[in-house]
C-alpha cells in the first residue's frame, strides 16, 4: 500500500475531524493513536491520520513525536504530509506550531509551506493572515479565555513569526482568487527571498480547493481540516485517488451502556451541558477535590455505576472562565489541566470496566488522555454527528468493540450530546 496522504495531527479531537473530512471528500482513512508500529498491517487506504498529544507539551517532545510520524508516514510512500493543527491555531509564542513546522520543513527540505487554519464549514476564515472564528477576530473569540493557550492576536504571520525560526510570509486573498497558478508564482516569489512559510487567506471552500492544488504539488502543508478538504479534494480531482464514497453505516450496533464526558470549558461545550442537563442526569465535578487526590473520581464512578442501567449519563468538569482562572490561580495551569485530565481518565476507564462501550468525550486534551488510558490503537470513521466529529469505532480495543466521538471543544450544536449517543447505537 502507497499511502496518497499522510498526516500528522497534533491532538486527537483534531484528528477524527481531519479523518472525517478526508472519508467525506472520498479517501479512505484510518485514524491511528500515536505513530504505529512498523509492522503494522493496515487497510487499503488512502489517507492515515497520526494522532498525536503534541499540542501543548514542551517544543521538543512535540518536534521529536511529529519527526517521527513523519519518517513512519514518508516510510508508507506519502508523498505529502499534513501537519493538522487547530482550526483556531491553539499555541502559545513557545510553540508548538513554528518548530514542528521548521523541523518537518527541514526533514522534507520544502522551500516556502502553506499555512492555514481556515476550515469555513465551522466558521473559521482567515483574511489579511487574520484569523476569524465566525463573526469575530480570534482575539476577541471564546478562545481568548481558552484553559491552556488564550490566543490574544488575530494576526496568524506574527503569531507564527513569534514561533518560528523562518521568516513569515503571506499570501492574500486576491491571490488566491485569481487562481493556482497565481498563488504558485507567489509562493515561489517568497521562497526565492529565503521565507519559509506563508500563511494564506481562505474564506470559502473554493478557495481550499485552489490551495490544495498547489500544496499537493510540494511535500509539507500545515492546516485544520480545510487544508485536508483542500488536499482530498486536489488528489482526486487530479486522479492520485479514486473517491470512495462515505460509509453511511457505523458498521454493527454494540448497544450496552452510554456515556458522556466533558472537560472543555469552551463556550460551545457549556452550553451543550446546560442543553443535556434537561435529558440525562449529569455530575459537575469539583476541580479542588481532584487537585486533592483520587477520590473525587472515585465518587464520579460511585455516582454512575447505578445509573447506567437506566441510561447515558454526564460527568464534567467543564467550568466557566472565572472559575478556571480561580482554579489555576490556586494550583497552577498545567498541574490543574493535568489533574483534571487523569481524572478524567480515571473515571473512563472505571466506566469501561462497568460495561460501558459508547462513550462521547469533549474536548481535545480531555480526549488525549481518556484515548490514552484506554489504550486504543486506532480507529475506522463513521457517520457524522456534526460537522467535524464522526462516530468512531475502535480497532483493536482491549475492551472489544466500542464506538467513540471525541468532540472538539468547540463544535457541535446546543444537542451536541443527545445527536452523538443517537447515532452510537
Ligand atoms: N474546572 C476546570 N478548571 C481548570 N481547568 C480545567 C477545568 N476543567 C477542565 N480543565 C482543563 O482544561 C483543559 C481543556 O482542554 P481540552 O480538553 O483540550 O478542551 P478544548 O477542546 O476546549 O480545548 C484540559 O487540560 C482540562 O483538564
Ligand atoms: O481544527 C479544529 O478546530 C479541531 O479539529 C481541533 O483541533 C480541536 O481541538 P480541541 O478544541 O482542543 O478539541
Amino acid at each position: 500500500m502507497t499511502l496518497a496522504l499522510g498526516c500528522i495531527a497534533d491532538d486527537y479531537t483534531g484528528a477524527s475531524d481531519l479523518a472525517n473530512t478526508l472519508t467525506r471528500a472520498g479517501l479512505r482513512t484510518v485514524q491511528t493513536i500515536g505513530i504505529p508500529a512498523d509492522d503494522l498491517a493496515l487497510p487499503e487506504v488512502d489517507a492515515v491520520v497520526v494522532s498525536l498529544k503534541s499540542r501543548s507539551i514542551e517544543a521538543g517532545l512535540a518536534v521529536s513525536r511529529s519527526r517521527a510520524a513523519d519518517k513512519w508516514l514518508r516510510g508508507r510512500g506519502a508523498g505529502h504530509v499534513l501537519f493538522k493543527i487547530c482550526s483556531t491555531f491553539d499555541s502559545t509564542d513557545a510553540g508548538n506550531i513554528g518548530p514542528v513546522m521548521d523541523a518537518l520543513r527541514a526533514d522534507c527540505g520544502e522551500g516556502a509551506v502553506l499555512v492555514t487554519p481556515a476550515f469555513p464549514e465551522t466558521g473559521r476564515t482567515v483574511y489579511q493572515g487574520n484569523l476569524f472564528v465566525g463573526a469575530v477576530p480570534l482575539n476577541e473569540s471564546p478562545l481568548k479565555d481558552h484553559p491552556l493557550n488564550p490566543m490574544h492576536d488575530s494576526n496568524l504571520v506574527r503569531v507564527l513569526a513569534r514561533q518560528s525560526r523562518t521568516q513569515i510570509g503571506l499570501v492574500d486573498l486576491a491571490t488566491v482568487t485569481r487562481g493556482a497558478e497565481a498563488v504558485r508564482a507567489r509562493l515561489a516569489e517568497l521562497a526565492a527571498k529565503g521565507i519559509g512559510a506563508a500563511i494564506i487567506d481562505a474564506v470559502f471552500d473554493r478557495d481550499l480547493e485552489t490551495i490544495g492544488l498547489v500544496a499537493a504539488e510540494h511535500l509539507l502543508s500545515v492546516g485544520a481540516s480545510g487544508m485536508g478538504l483542500g488536499l482530498a479534494r486536489a488528489l482526486v480531482s487530479t486522479g492520485k485517488v479514486k473517491s470512495a464514497p462515505p460509509s453511511s453505516e457505523t458498521g454493527a450496533a454494540v448497544g450496552g451502556p452510554a456515556a458522556c464526558l466533558a472537560g472543555s470549558c469552551s463556550q460551545a461545550t457549556l452550553q451543550q451541558i446546560a442543553v443535556a442537563e434537561r435529558i440525562m442526569p449529569v455530575l459537575h465535578l469539583d476541580p479542588e477535590q481532584i487537585v486533592a487526590g483520587a477520590g473525587e473520581a472515585q465518587r464520579a464512578l460511585d455516582w454512575a455505576r447505578p445509573r447506567l442501567a437506566e441510561g447515558p449519563v454526564l460527568i464534567a468538569s467543564s467550568a466557566t472562565p472565572e472559575a478556571v482562572a480561580a482554579v489555576q490561580a490556586r494550583h497552577g495551569r498545567d498541574a490543574a489541566g493535568h489533574a483534571i485530565e487523569q481524572a478524567m481518565a480515571d473515571i473512563a476507564e472505571g466506566l469501561v470496566q462497568a460495561g460501558v462501550r459508547r462513550l462521547v468525550v469533549a474536548g481535545g486534551e480531555t480526549s488525549g488522555a481518556v484515548v490514552d488510558r484506554l489504550r486504543i490503537p486506532g480507529f475506522l470513521v463513521g457517520v457524522e454527528i456534526a460537522a467535524g466529529v464522526p462516530v468512531l469505532r475502535a480497532v483493536g480495543s482491549e475492551a472489544g468493540d466500542m464506538l467513540l466521538a471525541l468532540k472538539s471543544g468547540n463544535f457541535g450544536g446546543a444537542e451536541f450530546f443527545t445527536d452523538a449517543l443517537r447515532l452510537m447505537r
